[in-house]
C-alpha cells in the first residue's frame, strides 16, 4: 500500500541496506516452564518466547519470509531433540542452566484483564549479547526477552540492524524478586529502554502491563498494542486508535498467548496488512494458543486455509509495510470479511484430532543444543 502522506498514523522506520526481502531476527530465550495449580504440577513444557513465535512465524509467514533465531539454553534444555518449535538452535551457555519459570494458576475463575497465574523465574540463562546477533540486516526483528535477556544494549544493536523492531514489553519491564524470582513490572520510562522507543515500530503490552507501559506517552513514539485476553486488542498510534475483536477460544493454558499474538502479527504484517488488520491474525493465534497447554500445535487443514486466505485478501507483498519505510495502520474495508474468514478457519482446528507432536505434552530427553543462526 503506497504511504498516504494525508495520514498522520504513517511513521518513518530506519532502513538499512542490503536486508534480505523479508527476513525477520527473533531475540529471546527459550525456557522450561513448570505449571503448578494448588501446589501441583501439572504440566512441564517447552516455553520462552522463541518456542511460541518460531510456531506461529513457521505457520503463517509468507513462503519467501524467513527468520533466524537468537536464543540462549544451558546443557540441560531439554527439548533440543523436539521437532519444531524448538528446531532453530540456541546458542549454548555451558556455565549457566537454561532459563526456567514456575507458573502457578489461582483456582479462581479470572477475569478477562486480572493477572492469570503467578510467574517465578527460578533459572535465568545469560543475557543475549549485541555481539550474539548476526552481523547483517534484517527486514524486521522481534525483540522479545522473557528474563530479561534481552539488554538495552542488545535492543539498540536490533534497531540498528532491523528495517523494523516490533518489541514485547515483557522484554522491557519485568523484574525479579532477588530471593524468590517472582515477576514484577517497573515503569519502562525509568529503564534505560525508554529512549529507545521512538525508534521502534510496535510495542506490544498487556492490559496487566499497560500501565507500566504508559500509552499515552509511548503511542507518540511508536505503535502500542495492548492486548486484553479474551476481549481482543487495542492499538493506539499517535492520532488514532483501534479495537481489534478476538476468537473464541477455550482457554487451557494462557502462556504464550502474546508471543503467539506478536508474532502472527507479525506475520499479518509480512502479507502486507495494515496493523489494524494484521492484529487479527495476531488475535487469531493468540486464541490458538491458548486452547492448547504449551506450544500449540495446528491443524494443517486449518494452516491451509489461515494462508488461503491471507493470499486472498493480503494486498502484493512488494507493499512497503514491513519492508519498507512505513506502516499504514487503519482497518480495511475488509476487515470485518476477513475476520470472518479466520473465524471459519478456526474452526477447523476441531474437525479432527491434530496430529501428534511431541511439543508441549512433557520434558523431553536432553540433548546438547548447537549453533545459533
Ligand atoms: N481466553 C481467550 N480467548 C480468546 N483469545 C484470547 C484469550 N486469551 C488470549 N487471547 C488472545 O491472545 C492475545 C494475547 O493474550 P493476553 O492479553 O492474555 O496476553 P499475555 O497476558 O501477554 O499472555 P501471556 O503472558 O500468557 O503470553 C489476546 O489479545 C487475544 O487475542
Ligand atoms: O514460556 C513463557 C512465555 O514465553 C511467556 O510469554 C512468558 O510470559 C513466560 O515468562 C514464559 O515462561
Amino acid at each position: 500500500m503506497p504511504p498516504d502522506d494525508d495520514e498522520a498514523e504513517d511513521q518513518q522506520q530506519p532502513q538499512p541496506k542490503g536486508a534480505h526481502a523479508l527476513e525477520g531476527l527473533v531475540v529471546g530465550s527459550y525456557c522450561h516452564d513448570v505449571l503448578l495449580r494448588g501446589g501441583r504440577v501439572v504440566g512441564e513444557t517447552l516455553g520462552g518466547a522463541a518456542a511460541f513465535v518460531s510456531n506461529v512465524l513457521d505457520a503463517a509467514s509468507p513462503p519467501e519470509a524467513a527468520f533466524c533465531v537468537v536464543s540462549k539454553v544451558g546443557v540441560d534444555f531439554a527439548y533440543a531433540s523436539a521437532p519444531a518449535p524448538a528446531r532453530r538452535p540456541a546458542l549454548l551457555c555451558p556455565a549457566r542452566p537454561t532459563t526456567s519459570f514456575h507458573a502457578r494458576f489461582s483456582d479462581a475463575a479470572a477475569s478477562a484483564h486480572a493477572p492469570d497465574r503467578q510467574l517465578r523465574r527460578v533459572h535465568a540463562c545469560d543475557p543475549i549479547y549485541p555481539d550474539d546477533l548476526p552481523d547483517r540486516p534484517f527486514a524486521y526483528g522481534l525483540a522479545v526477552g522473557v528474563a530479561g535477556e534481552v539488554l538495552p544494549e542488545t535492543l539498540e544493536r536490533m534497531i540498528r540492524l532491523c528495517r523494523a523492531v516490533l518489541v514485547d514489553a515483557q522484554a522491557l519491564i519485568r523484574a525479579f524478586d532477588a530471593e524468590d524470582g517472582g515477576v514484577r513490572h517497573v515503569a519502562l520510562e525509568g529503564t534505560p529502554y525508554a529512549r529507545l522507543l521512538q525508534r521502534v515500530a510496535f510495542l506490544k503490552a498487556s492490559s496487566e502491563e499497560a500501565p507500566y507501559v504508559g500509552v499515552e506517552t509511548a503511542r507518540r513514539r511508536c505503535c502500542v498494542i495492548v492486548t486484553e485476553g479474551r476481549d481482543g486488542c487495542r492499538l493506539y498510534w499517535d492520532g488514532g486508535e483501534a479495537r481489534v475483536a478476538p476468537f473464541p477460544a477455550v482457554q487451557v493454558d494462557p502462556t504464550g498467548a502474546g508471543d503467539s499474538y506478536l508474532a502472527g502479527f507479525a506475520a499479518g504484517l509480512l502479507w502486507g496488512l495494515s496493523a489494524t488488520d494484521a492484529a487479527l491474525l495476531g488475535n487469531f493465534f493468540g486464541a490458538a494458543a491458548v486452547s492448547q497447554v504449551g506450544v500449540p500445535t495446528f491443524h494443517p487443514k486449518m494452516l491451509q486455509a489461515v494462508k488461503r486466505i491471507l493470499e486472498d485478501k493480503a494486498i502484493p507483498r512488494s507493499s512497503p509495510c514491513i519492508n519498507g519505510a512505513f506502516f499504514t495502520f487503519q482497518r480495511s474495508i475488509m476487515h470485518d470479511e476477513l475476520h470472518a474468514s479466520l473465524e471459519e478457519a478456526a474452526r477447523l482446528m476441531h474437525d479432527q484430532p491434530p496430529p501428534a507432536t511431541e511439543n508441549g505434552d512433557g520434558i523431553h530427553s536432553a540433548q546438547e543444543p548447537t549453533s545459533g543462526c
